[in-house]
């Protein structure tokens, strides 16, 4: 069983309008749930975007921390989402390794973290993704690719279409990907997610 674009907002709208589940708490759930999961690493590095699915990666980055790991959190444009803001407001008060990426020559330290932490979740773009992948996070993308030792996606590989699995011009190639509430239509066989897990979103059923 598969789910489309779609679909997801479709259930993510009937949990936070019908059911009065405010956004915040799906998120935290989504965050608890991956780290429940992929916490028996030492040292990662975590990318996130402008969205949502950012959002995720900096709420996973704080229950990483809070549990003795190293976190390296990377934020990659602007903060869109107020719940991104909200979970950057929160970490910003635990630690001062967020760094942000507003162009190419802060690749260099984004590399450097790459390739001496054991893990890197790649949190950039989830279902959000509505276009080609250029420009800074074109460059994001294939440096997570070339010097990660191990690559989680959030949700979905970033580049990849939620609905087609197409490339939209450059995607992150996952060891795994711990996928939010049900696996999209467009992962479906798709190698480029690696191993996945589907995580428990706290949103019911419609
Ligand atoms: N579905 C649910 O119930 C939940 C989902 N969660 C997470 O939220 C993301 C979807 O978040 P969204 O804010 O809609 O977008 P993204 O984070 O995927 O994308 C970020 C941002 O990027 C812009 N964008 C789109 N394409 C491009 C591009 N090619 N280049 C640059 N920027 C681009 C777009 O405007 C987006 O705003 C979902 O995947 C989950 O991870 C919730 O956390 C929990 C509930
Ligand atoms: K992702």
């Amino acid at each position: 069983m598969s789910l489309s674009r779609e679909e997801m907002f479709k259930i993510d709208r009937n949990a936070t309008e019908v059911h009065k589940i405010r956004p915040i708490i799906l998120m935290e759930n989504a965050a608890l749930g991956i780290f429940n999961e992929i916490n028996k690493y030492d040292s990662y590095t975590v990318i996130c975007g402008e969205g949502n699915n950012g959002g995720d990666g900096v709420a996973v980055a704080r229950h990483l921390l809070l549990n003795g790991r190293e976190v390296d959190t990377f934020v990659v444009g602007d903060a869109k989402s107020e719940e991104l803001r909200e979970n950057l407001e929160i970490l910003e008060t635990l630690t001062t390794n967020i760094f942000k990426i507003k162009n190419v020559e802060d690749i260099e330290k984004l590399i450097d973290s790459l390739e001496v932490n054991e893990v890197s979740l790649d949190c950039i773009f989830g279902i959000g993704l509505s276009r080609k992948v250029e420009g800074l996070f074109k460059e994001v993308v294939k440096a997570i690719n070339e010097h990660s030792n191990y690559t989680i996606s959030i949700d979905i590989p970033s580049g990849i279409d939620a609905n087609t699995g197409e490339v939209l011009g450059e995607a992150v190639f996952a060891n795994e990907t711990m996928t939010i509430y049900e696996e999209k239509d467009g992962m479906v066989d798709n190698v480029i997610c690696g191993k996945i897990t589907n995580i428990y979103l706290g949103a019911p059923k419609i």
